[in-house]
């Protein structure tokens, strides 16, 4: 386990039923975000300087642009996948202002919000989180918990 990173995420579960949530970033990050957001029928958008295949033939509305706090007006959280320092700690400033959750994917120091690792059994659902400390032990854990429940029911 990794050093901690100075924050205490509580594990909540949340309704995401037609919630708008914005992307920003089109690469495989993005779409890996994505993909899981779906999962829990999210209204999601992208906004980026490029996007995927993926997400372009996915039918998720995107926007080519350039980041800019107008952009975050009326999400309820944002996820930032752009692999820049500089427009993250943008985003993480613009997100605390306009009231809107801030994800920057793999930089759990900037993060409001971190993303659990996940097992779903219709109603079931298992988060798996190590406070943003060891990303690879969240993953393991998750998947030991998926064979548990798939090899002993
Ligand atoms: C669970 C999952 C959910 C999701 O992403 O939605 C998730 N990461 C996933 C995959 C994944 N992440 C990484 C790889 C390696 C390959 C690659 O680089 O692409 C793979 C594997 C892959 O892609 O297959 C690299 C990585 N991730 C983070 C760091 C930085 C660091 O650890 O400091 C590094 C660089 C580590 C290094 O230095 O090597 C950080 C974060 N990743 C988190 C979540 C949050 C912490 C959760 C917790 O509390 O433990 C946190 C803090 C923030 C966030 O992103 O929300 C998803 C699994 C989906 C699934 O299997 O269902
Ligand atoms: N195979 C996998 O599952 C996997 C997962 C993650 C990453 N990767 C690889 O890692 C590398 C990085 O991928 P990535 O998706 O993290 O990064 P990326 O560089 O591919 O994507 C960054 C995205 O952010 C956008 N962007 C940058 N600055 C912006 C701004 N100011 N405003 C709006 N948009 C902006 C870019 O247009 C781009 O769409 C790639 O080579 C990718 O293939 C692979």
């Amino acid at each position: 386990m990794r050093k901690s990173t100075g924050k205490n995420f509580l594990p909540i579960a949340i309704d995401i039923t037609g919630e708008k949530i914005l992307v920003i970033g089109g690469g495989q990050s993005a779409w890996n975000k994505i993909k899981i957001l779906k999962r829990f029928d999210a209204d999601v958008e992208v906004i980026a300087l490029k996007v995927c295949d993926e997400i372009k033939e996915s039918g998720i509305p995107y926007r080519i642009k350039a980041y800019e706090k107008a952009d975050l007006s009326g999400f309820l959280m944002v996820y930032s996948c752009t692999n820049y320092p500089e427009v993250d700690r943008q985003i993480v400033r613009d997100g605390r202002e306009a009231g809107v959750l801030v994800n920057i994917h793999d930089q759990p120091a900037l993060c409001q919000f971190i993303s659990p690792a996940i097992y779903q059994k219709d109603h079931l659902r298992i988060a798996v989180t190590s406070n943003g400390t060891d990303v690879y032990g969240t993953i393991e854990a998750r998947d030991r918990i998926k064979h548990y429940f798939e090899n002993n029911q």
